[in-house]
């Protein structure tokens, strides 16, 4: 993959990180993420004679092949039926536009699952998103990012249990921009219908599936009249399939003052919102529970789905054995449990958890010392 290194600075580590660990208070301790009645759009791949499924594996940049080798040792240690098969992502050109090889595309198509490290991002000139080109590639129109505490890791906010939807296909990221004049840039937000429809449609079905009542859409809607206002107003009409799941709205600004002031009312809800506010705000909710090491996701589409973290490549610590290779690893749980393979998910999730509840392999962010495979030797000791 690119060598892009250097292109982020690395972030300050805030100092209630590495605080004292406390008696596990957390009422969520081994609760599962993602429980099979979660899964909306099914998955249809199929066994080898061995009984194996074959999973396409990004294993990515910076701290992905790191995180990636936790993920496949720990893996292999339950025994779980799965067979990796590995995929080149590095972008090519098509039609003047970058594209994903054909045998990635190919390979996830086939096996209409994958499991993805981060990809980099250079900034200004230089190649689109792969991530992104990803996304829209397989039509991978949710982004599902729960975030929940980790027993016995204190931050100021415990009990934290948030479940957030971003429209995973549009809105800012479509890539629509241009230079009108010198000095002049245009970057289109596009909104559709169509795809707000299918989100929010998603959003409602989830928190059916998951027992929630509450679907609130985050929006600028004050601001972004049309493009914000539709994606609220499609909202209000899907709302009206789903008379026993309740329906409303508040300003993304708002919801981060609240949410960073006080996390709990949000644990009832299902937020669903266009993709840039998901973005940063995914961010945001890692920030709560102990950061980016611990936070999954999956983006779903109807065909296929992609399981990834929600972190990047996280240039200041790859190479080093510091990675935190959690977020991965709950995604692989989420994609276990996608895929039907719960009592594998069940069974590797409570190791994790064990290990993070226990905190004597902790990662250098979690306050702890044991690096990336000290932490995987640790769960797998627990399986
Ligand atoms: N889905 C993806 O593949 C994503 C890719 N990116 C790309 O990643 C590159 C780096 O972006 P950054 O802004 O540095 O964000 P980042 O998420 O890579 O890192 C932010 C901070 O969190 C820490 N961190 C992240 N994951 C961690 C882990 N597993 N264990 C311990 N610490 C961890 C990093 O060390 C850094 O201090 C960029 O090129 C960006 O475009 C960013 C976000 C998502
Ligand atoms: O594609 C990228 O470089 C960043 C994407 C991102 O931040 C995310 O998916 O959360
Ligand atoms: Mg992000």
């Amino acid at each position: 993959m690119l060598a892009l290194r250097s292109i982020a600075a690395p972030v300050q580590r805030q100092s209630w990180r590495a605080a004292p660990r406390a008696a596990v208070t957390l009422s969520l301790q081994n609760q599962r993420l993602y429980s099979s009645q979660e899964r909306v759009a099914k998955f249809n791949g199929k066994k080898d004679a061995q009984g194996r499924y074959t999973v396409s594996l990004i294993e990515g940049d910076g701290i992905g092949p790191e995180i990636a080798v936790a993920v496949k040792d720990i893996f292999a240690a339950a025994k779980t039926p799965i067979k990796w098969e590995p995929i080149n992502v590095d972008p090519i050109l098509k039609d003047g536009k970058t594209a994903i090889p054909d045998a990635a595309i190919e390979s996830i198509k086939r096996n209409k699952i994958a499991l993805k490290g981060p990809l980099a991002t250079p900034i200004g000139k230089g190649h689109v998103s792969l991530n992104l080109t990803l996304r829209r590639t397989f039509n991978l129109f949710a982004n599902l990012r729960p975030c929940r505490s980790v027993a016995g890791y204190k931050t100021p906010y415990d009990d934290v249990d948030t479940v957030l939807i971003r429209e995973n296909t549009e809105g800012e990221y479509s890539g629509i921009e241009h230079v009108v004049v010198d000095g002049v840039v245009q970057s289109i937000k596009l909104i559709t219908r169509e795809a707000s429809e299918r989100v929010l449609r998603y959003a409602f079905q989830h928190a059916r599936a998951i027992g929630r009542k509450k679907v609130r859409v985050v929006h600028k809607a004050t601001i972004m009249k049309m493009s914000d206002g539709l994606f609220l107003s499609v909202g209000n009409r899907v709302a009206k399939e789903f008379p026993d799941i309740e329906f409303d709205a508040e300003l993304l600004d708002n919801t981060c003052l609240k949410m960073t002031t006080d996390p709990l009312p949000y644990n009832d809800k299902v937020l669903v919102m266009p993709n840039l506010y998901g973005d940063i705000l995914s961010d945001m909710c890692a920030g709560l529970i102990g950061g980016l090491g611990l936070t999954p996701s999956g983006n779903i589409g109807d065909e296929c789905s992609i399981f990834e973290a929600v972190h990047g490549s996280a240039p200041d610590i790859a190479g080093q054995g510091l990675a935190n290779p959690t977020a991965l690893l709950l995604s692989s749980m989420m994609m276990l449990r996608h895929m039907d393979l719960n009592q594998y998910a069940d069974r590797i999730e409570k190791a994790a958890f064990d290990t993070l509840a226990e905190g004597k392999a902790l990662t250098g962010d979690l306050g702890g010392k044991a690096k990336t495979h000290e932490y995987a030797a640790a769960i797998i000791e627990k399986l």
